[in-house]
């Protein structure tokens, strides 16, 4: 068996990150129905999140990625769209030292995976490696969302085995696609006990939730850059322009209470979406 990987984020690394991060009362006097949602990806100098659609392009560097797990041992949950689950057949559990499975007890600090899959194009299986580390005690089973009332019984049965479930949503359809809507989403997570989400990508799930469509339900937002250029053709964080008013293009949305903070070679940034 190979090494198993545990990462390390100091103290004093915590600190600045602290007014992004839930907290159960300001977020429960923020939104009594909802939980508190950080947006959280890395991104290259030219705005991409990987170098083609449907490969997984290593942006951070060691420094930033244990503060991504830092982050995720502070949330309920972990989410991504059915794009980034079959691109990069992520773990979506956090390997920081002390956390569930890497030396701590039980799943304590391991968040909870959900997968946006409305069409059920993830092929969920015994080897997805978020099935075979739920069923080690490594992470939690994921939830994947979806609005087939009928998904494939082959993993139905292997998210089954491994303690995870499909949610069935309603449908809504959008410009000829079945979307769900991010409100009722989020609804439902809440009713299951999640209080606080970060949303890691892809392109496709960040744009539309940065879009005015979704204005209001990002709480923080917390960008990994790291120093690269990756080219035409990749899939870039750049969501849809909220109009035109007297002729002049009206821009997406600006982070409010900005940070910057240097992790290794990468720059963090941290804003609030209010
Ligand atoms: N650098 C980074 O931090 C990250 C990079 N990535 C990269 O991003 C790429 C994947 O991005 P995308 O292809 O855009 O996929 P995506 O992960 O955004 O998933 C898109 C799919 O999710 C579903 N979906 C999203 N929002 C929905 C909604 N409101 N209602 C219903 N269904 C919805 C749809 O099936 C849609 O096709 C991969 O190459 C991956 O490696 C992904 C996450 C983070
Ligand atoms: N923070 C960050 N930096 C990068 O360079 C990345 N490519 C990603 N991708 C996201 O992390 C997931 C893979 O990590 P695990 O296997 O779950 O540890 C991937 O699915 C993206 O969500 N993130």
């Amino acid at each position: 068996m190979p090494p198993r990987e545990t990462l390390l984020f100091s103290d004093s690394e915590r600190e600045w990150l602290e007014p992004f991060l839930p907290s159960t009362r300001a977020a429960i006097e923020a939104s009594p129905t909802r939980p508190h949602v950080t947006l959280t990806f890395a991104t290259s100098l030219d705005s991409a999140l990987s170098i083609a659609p449907g490969v997984q392009t290593a942006l951070s560097g060691p420094e930033s990625k244990a503060m991504t797990h830092y982050l995720r041992s502070r949330h309920d949950a972990i989410l991504v769209g059915a794009g980034t689950a079959v691109a990069d057949d992520p773990s979506l559990n956090c390997r920081l030292d002390g956390t569930g499975g890497y030396g701590g007890a039980e799943l304590n600090g391991q968040p909870q995976p959900v997968i946006v899959d409305p069409s059920c194009r993830w092929k969920v299986r015994a080897e997805s490696k978020v099935v075979r580390l739920a069923k080690e005690g490594r992470g939690r089973a994921p939830w994947v969302i979806t609005v087939a009332r009928d998904p494939p019984l082959a993993c139905v049965e292997a998210l089954r085995e491994a303690g995870g479930e499909y949610l069935v949503l309603p449908s809504n359809t959008m410009e000829g696609k079945e979307v769900i809507d991010w409100n009722e989403l989020l609804a439902e997570l809440w009713r299951r006990g999640v209080k606080s989400i970060m949303i890691e990508g892809g392109g496709t799930v960040i744009n539309s939730l940065l879009s005015s469509k979704c204005a209001g339900l990002v709480d923080s937002v917390i960008v990994t850059i790291a120093p690269t250029w990756l080219g035409p053709g990749g899939v870039v964080v750049s969501p849809p322009r909220a109009g035109v008013v007297a002729n002049q293009q009206l821009p997406v949305a600006r982070l409010q209470r900005p940070r910057w903070h240097q992790l290794g070679d990468d720059v963090v940034l941290c804003g609030v979406l209010k």
